[in-house]
């Protein structure tokens, strides 16, 4: 049975942790999938390249008010697909031919296998053209096998040509009209991806809002210009699914009684689970939470000496930079296990790459009422800057709450162009303990650019 000094699971962050200071050991990294993981093939960067584009195909929809006339002749889907594709898919071969066969991994081992721990740190490999299935053991395990796409359980669903996240991006052709399930970050970037491109999009959410989980003036907010755009179901349940003629019909129960929806596709996006089960991590002794994340401490080690985990499989923030950020802790903690460090998650930002964008660091106003916190609040419209009348925006804003006695940021919430961006030097704020006077007082502001944005918003707040 072949033994390592160190074996990693999953090659999506789990990857960027071997490097030339792990020379001497002797790895093995097993992935069952396409190297690089959810991110790179089915996640966070195809899907930016998609809404990039289709940001383009939803200006002609908009340019009208600045008085300028533009019609949108076409969209080119297969080369869209393939132009993206086209990009991602050498990359990920060449992170996997770099593993295979360049001189830096001579001491690496790869398994283009499923690994499932069957004993105490002893994973079994299984492959999928028939080989004979290996067990290897380790004194050291990465796991970093991420999750998958959780499929809700309605009838019918089993039975009938659905897409998900993994596959809707590579369809052969636009469907006239789409159903997606599930009123979260996939629905919220998918819809506007789909319906800038053409597509026809009803939108199902089981509870009142989309994105729901934002700061409520921001959920809102979306909810309402995604109205304007999509057929958005609220409060209205999936009771079946259908294979019909030329797709599927969805059979749905909302506020005003039962109603059903023939669409070319379906997506479901209704949430991820990790894949601890796949990997069976109960056989080697590893604790998992009741959602199936596999327990960490701080340093990311497991409660096994030896093991650490990583990322989706053990994160509920489901994030990439947060995957990359442990990927980097356990790393020094396997060089430097005298010194361990640990994983900064006290402001986890997120962004929500729809029309309009949405990004988020720290406490929704929700959560600060629900802590006892004395906070208070300020909201800057886009629509109240000089660059927001040059955008002609009415319905974008940065939202800010702040504890008054200190002036530190509780939270930050933007919904409108750019809030990714937008939002970086209040995440560095928030993460070096600036406070807004400090910030908003201290330092220059372009004017007249975007970040008087956030500059009016932290002037704004009503600070003891
Ligand atoms: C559509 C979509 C869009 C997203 N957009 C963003 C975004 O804009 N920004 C952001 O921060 N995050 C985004 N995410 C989330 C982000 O992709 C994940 O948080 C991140 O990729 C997780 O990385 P990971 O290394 O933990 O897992 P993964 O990248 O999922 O890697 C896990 C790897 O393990 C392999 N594996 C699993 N089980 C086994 C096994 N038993 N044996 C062997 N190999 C196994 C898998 O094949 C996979 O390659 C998005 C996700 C999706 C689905
Ligand atoms: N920009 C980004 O960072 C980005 C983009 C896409 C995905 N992601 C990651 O991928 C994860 C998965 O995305 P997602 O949109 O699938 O999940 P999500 O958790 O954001 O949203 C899931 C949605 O499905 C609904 N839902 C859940 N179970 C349901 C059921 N049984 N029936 C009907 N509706 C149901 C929820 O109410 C919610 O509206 C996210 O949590 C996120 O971390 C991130």
């Amino acid at each position: 049975m072949p033994h390592y000094d160190l074996v990693i699971v999953g090659t999506g962050s789990g990857n960027s942790i071997l490097d030339h200071r792990f020379a001497d050991w002797k790895t093995a990294i097993v992935e069952k999938g396409v190297f690089g993981g959810t991110c790179l093939n089915v996640g966070c960067i195809p899907t930016k390249m998609f809404v990039h584009t289709a940001d383009l195909a939803a200006t002609p929809g908009h340019s009208a008010r600045f008085g300028v006339d533009e019609e949108l002749t076409g969209v080119r889907w297969r080369d869209i697909r393939d132009r993206i594709f086209g990009r991602i898919d050498p990359i990920a071969a060449g992170g996997r031919e770099y593993r295979l066969h360049h001189e830096d991994n001579a001491g690496t081992t790869v398994y283009e296998g499923t690994g499932r721990f069957v004993g105490d740190k002893e994973l079994a490999v299984s492959f999928d053209d028939g080989r004979a299935t290996e067990t290897i053991t380790a004194d050291r395990f990465v796991l970093a096998a991420g999750g998958r796409v959780a499929v809700p359980d309605v009838p019918g669903l089993a039975d009938v040509p659905y897409h998900t996240s993994d596959t809707v991006m590579r369809l052969d052709e636009l469907p006239e009209r789409m159903v997606i399930l599930g009123g979260g970050f996939i629905a919220a970037e998918f819809a506007h991806v789909f319906s800038a491109l053409g597509v026809e999009v009803t939108v199902v959410v089981r509870s009142g809002a989309m994105l729901r989980r934002e700061d409520t003036d921001i959920s809102e907010r979306f909810t309402a210009l995604a109205r304007d755009r999509f057929d958005v179901r609220l409060n209205t349940a999936t009771t079946a699914v259908r294979a019909t003629g030329s797709g599927v019909t969805v059979d749905l129960d909302g506020p005003d009684g039962p109603s059903s929806i023939e669409a070319g596709v379906l997506l479901v996006a209704t949430g991820r689970r990790p894949n601890s089960d796949l990997l069976d991590v109960a056989k080697t002794g590893i604790d998992t939470t009741d959602g199936g994340f596999v327990r960490v401490d701080s340093h990311q080690r497991t409660g096994v000496d030896g093991i650490y985990a990583l990322g989706d499989l053990s994160s509920t923030y489901e994030l990439k930079h947060v995957a990359n950020q442990e990927a980097r802790v356990v790393q020094h903690n396997l060089l430097h296990p005298g010194e361990p460090i640990e994983s900064d998650h006290r402001y986890v930002p997120h962004a929500v790459f729809g029309s309009p964008q949405i990004a988020s660091v720290g406490i929704t106003e929700r959560e600060a009422e629900a802590q006892g916190l004395r906070y208070v609040t300020s909201t800057q419209d886009y629509a109240g800057i000089a660059y927001g009348w040059a955008m002609e925006d009415h319905s974008g804003f940065a939202k800010l709450i702040a504890d008054p006695a200190t002036g530190l940021l509780l939270g930050a919430h933007i919904i409108g162009p750019q809030a990714p961006t937008l939002l970086q030097p209040l995440i560095q704020a928030m993460s070096f303990g600036l406070d807004a006077r400090s910030m908003a007082h201290g330092q220059y502001w372009i004017h007249p650019a975007m970040p008087e944005l956030v500059e009016n918003a932290l002037l704004g707040l009503p600070l003891d």
